[in-house]
């Protein structure tokens, strides 16, 4: 008997192929109530849902009764378990044999949405390359799965030489694999792991993986045990940046460029995995010259010049993410105006906005604050500032100084 847990993150998918590979006695436990609320799934997977036993969330199934137990690896379950990207690497190998030798997979706390689109950017040149992130798609190890199943059904697989897949908690098998950072190590599981030692156990599955050397030192010291595989560790901390804005770098004897389009130091420790990965495939000079052209939307691009209007708007935005954000604006620009606010509920981890203001008043001295959606609503509690509503208002007001917008966006909205 295998128990397969959590329809919102694709139990039903991973019970399918188990289901494909032979396995029988499958149960299936719906620890969120998804099918209680969403009945379309159960449309979507007749299928696969008359073999299973749907256990119900309010009941709890008696573990011990199990084999096998497959879940997310943010599953607040206490028992040893096979993960969603273990099972989804192995299922892959099942099906497609080598495939995942032609994978780049990215995984980190921030940067890995800009990561995997420079990897794009760079590859797309010379490669016919496919793309999954959190631009696009989800980005649950069942994601690379169903985006695999759906190339293949549409015939379309041998269209491509290489597949870029953004991944959250952990890497699924590839040949290159990549943990940019852990900016924020926070709790998963409620409470029973953490984001570092997830994502360090599925470094296993790349047959390469390039890892920041401060997240081997922070695993090193949490955990006393070093990280194995073939591992590449990337040094971000001690690279010359010749210019901030438009951002230069020193790698080797060569200069990184980017144009005036993107802003902030992130971008040195985004493209420097980029570039180790992308040497694997094309040679420096090729690789220095797609950077330059590097552009993306909503992650500290530059929407005008004069005055400076710099957006961050996208889902993922943190506390750090946020207080980085500013501080490069701050070394740069030195004053002028944040637009901050933006949605709640954009992604598991919720934004603390008392922590946040704390953040904010580091930075009152510079800037003057403008306040916008639910978020900003709340920030009024804990920073002086106007509220405007939305951003359409802000961009109405024909800004006079330089301005740093940051939302937090919702994909839905
Ligand atoms: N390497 C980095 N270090 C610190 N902050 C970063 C880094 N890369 C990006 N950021 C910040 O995080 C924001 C989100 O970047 P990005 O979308 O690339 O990250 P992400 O990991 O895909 O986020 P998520 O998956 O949580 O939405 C950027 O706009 C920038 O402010």
């Amino acid at each position: 008997m295998i128990l397969i847990v959590d329809i919102n993150h694709g139990a039903l998918d991973v019970a399918r192929e188990y289901y494909n590979l032979g396995y029988r006695d499958i149960h299936l436990w719906d620890i969120y109530g998804k099918l209680e609320k969403d009945k379309n799934i159960i449309k979507k997977y007749r299928d696969i849902i008359k073999h299973l036993k749907i256990v119900p969330r309010k009941e709890k199934p008696d573990i011990s009764n199990y084999q096998e137990v497959v879940a997310p690896i943010h599953c607040p379950i206490d028992c040893k378990f096979t993960s969603f990207h273990d099972a989804v690497s192995e299922i892959i190998r099942e099906k497609y044999g080598n495939i995942h030798r032609k994978f780049i997979v990215v995984t980190g706390v921030k940067g890995k949405t800009t990561t995997t689109e420079l990897v794009y950017h760079i590859l797309s040149g010379e490669y016919r390359t496919f793309i999954n992130n959190s631009n696009r798609g989800s980005i649950t190890p069942v994601s690379v799965l169903k985006n695999i199943d759906r190339l293949y059904e549409k015939d379309a697989i041998d269209n491509y030489d290489l597949f870029i897949f953004e991944v959250s908690l952990g890497i699924t098998s590839c040949r290159y694999g990549a943990l940019i950072n852990v900016l924020e190590n926070y709790s998963i599981g409620g409470g029973l792991r953490d984001a570092l030692v997830a994502k360090v156990a599925s470094m296993k599955w790349g047959e390469k993986v390039y890892i920041n050397k401060r997240v081997i030192k922070e695993y090193s010291l949490r955990t006393g045990r070093s990280i194995e595989g073939n591992i590449v560790e990337i040094d971000c901390d001690n690279l010359e940046i010749l210019s901030k804005y438009p951002l230069k770098y020193r790698y080797r004897d060569k200069v990184v460029e980017f144009n005036r389009g993107v802003f902030g130091t992130h971008y040195v420790e985004n493209s420097l995995f980029a570039i180790r990965i992308c040497e694997n495939f094309l040679d420096i000079e090729n690789i220095l010259n797609r950077i330059y052209y590097f552009k993306i939307r909503g992650r500290m691009n530059i929407r005008s010049y004069n005055p400076i209007i710099v957006e961050n708007i996208n889902p993922g935005l943190d506390v750090k993410s946020i207080d980085y954000a500013i501080r490069d604006f701050k070394s740069v620009f030195n004053r002028g105006v944040v637009v901050i606010g933006g949605d709640f509920g954009c992604t598991c981890e919720e934004i603390n906005e008392k922590k946040l203001g704390d953040v904010l008043s580091k930075y009152k001295k510079y800037f003057k604050f403008i306040l916008v959606g639910p978020l900003g609503k709340e920030l009024k509690k804990f920073v002086d500032g106007e509220y405007l509503g939305n951003l359409e208002s802000v961009y109405k007001k024909c800004p006079l100084e330089n301005m740093l917008i940051i939302y937090r966006k919702s994909m839905s909205s």
